[in-house]
């Protein structure tokens, strides 16, 4: 057979260009438009990043207020996509609720064929608003607890946190909340994002492409981590066990959830900044056994692996302390990561090509298809 090379998983091709973020595993750093995403967090809303990563500058004040008040006003949810959701079973994953809900939304949507910037983004703010809705009414479905109508007085995040528990946490779980959702926004061409970009590349309609999106991030390997790394701390119950556990899932061949990354081979980027925030939890909800917990582990699978965590490894623990279901968390990603997807639809959109890599064929050679009496055309008749 002709040996050609072979990019499985594509890893280490750059497939097109992006001015949205930028992934340097060298300084082991994440621009957001050319801002680096500590000073991000530190500094903005997550409104505001969403307006970055949509307009490609920072509000003034003037934009910012305009740009909220609009968010504010879209945040409710039809009674049909509530009737969607309430049609699926309670068992559901949330992923698979979040995909359905969003796929009825473009189905119902008058303007899903117009595919212009501006209706693209109208529609891109419409879900971004809408996703803390459809998330939070999932979560108190699953536990019978009646819809918590959004409040326009109220940020996103706080309003995400009020929609979600129908109580107001203190501001400094507001906090974490917001930088936990910025940080997650936008990481250049994850297989999230690429498959909105693939899906993109056809001329098919933003809904499709994030529909396909949440599809792709509710994987393991890719969004569902922070779940997993919740099911994994459940496992290891607490920090003596850390070790022993980490042995066996090794020798068991298991990938450790939360931990390694395609791109980063030396930690990822967010995790400092949400690591703190997940400390911060710790101390907030009085939970050291848990930080504990994650420190032993950490430390186990870099004695042994060397491998460093990834956003998800502190994500998935800091939602916990918040108060939501394990299921719920990478639904947490999508109502955050659909600002960085419909950036790069649009993006896509501007200097579109068909994505269409080759493969190269290993199955049998050609051969002739056996021909045998009383089959064929005329047996089909
Ligand atoms: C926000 C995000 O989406 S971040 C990613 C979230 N995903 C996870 O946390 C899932 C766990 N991690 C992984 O499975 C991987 O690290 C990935 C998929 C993220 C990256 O994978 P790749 O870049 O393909 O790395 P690759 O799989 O080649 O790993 C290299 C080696 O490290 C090992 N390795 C990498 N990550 C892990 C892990 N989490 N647990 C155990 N071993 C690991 C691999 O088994 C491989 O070992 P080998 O060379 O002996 O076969
Ligand atoms: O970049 C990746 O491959 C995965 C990731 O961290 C993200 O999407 O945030």
């Amino acid at each position: 057979m002709e040996q050609q090379e072979i990019y499985k998983g594509l890893a280490g091709v750059p497939v097109d260009y992006t001015a949205i973020s930028k992934v340097n595993p060298e300084t082991n750093s994440l621009l957001y438009r050319g801002y680096p995403v500590q000073e991000v967090a530190a500094n903005c809303t997550f409104e505001e990043v969403a307006y970055l990563l949509w307009f490609g500058e920072l509000p003034d004040e003037g934009e910012l207020a305009e740009f909220e008040s609009r968010e504010r006003t879209l945040r409710g949810l039809d009674h049909e996509v509530k009737r969607v959701i309430d049609a699926l079973p309670a068992t559901s994953h949330p992923m698979d609720v979040v995909r359905t809900a969003v796929s009825f939304i473009g189905a119902a949507d008058p303007a899903t064929p117009d595919d212009s910037a501006e209706a693209n983004l109208d529609k891109a703010i419409r879900l971004f608003a809408k996703l803390p809705s459809i998330v939070a009414y999932d979560q108190r479905r699953r536990r019978g607890e009646a819809f918590v109508e959004p409040r326009d007085d109220l940020s996103y995040s706080a309003n995400f946190l009020w929609q979600t528990f129908g109580e107001l946490p203190d501001l400094e779980v507001v906090e974490a909340f917001d930088v936990s959702m910025i940080l997650y926004a936008e990481h250049s061409f994850n297989a999230s994002t690429f498959t909105a970009r693939v899906i993109t590349s056809t001329l098919a309609d933003l809904y499709s492409a994030v529909t396909g999106a949440i599809g792709a991030l509710k994987g393991p390997l890719h969004g569902g981590a922070n779940e997993a790394v919740m099911h994994a701390f459940a496992e290891i119950e607490r920090a003596e066990r850390a070790a022993s556990w980490l042995d066996e899932a090794l020798t068991a061949k298991r990938k450790i959830m939360g931990f390694g990354h395609r791109v980063y081979k030396n930690g990822d980027s967010r995790v400092p900044t949400m690591r703190a925030a997940f400390e911060r939890m710790a101390a907030h909800y009085e939970r050291p056994d848990l930080l504990e917990l994650y420190v032993a582990l950490e430390e186990a699978m870099g004695e042994r692996k060397g491998i460093k965590p990834n956003l998800d490894y502190p994500a998935g623990p800091a939602y916990h302390l918040m108060g939501f279901d394990t299921e719920t968390f990478t639904p947490l990603f999508v109502a955050s990561r659909v600002t960085g997807w419909t950036a790069h639809i649009l993006e896509q959109q501007a200097a579109n090509a068909l994505i269409r890599p080759l493969s190269v064929y290993n199955g049998v050679d050609q051969r002739q298809v056996p021909v045998r009496a009383g089959r064929g055309q005329a047996a089909a008749m």
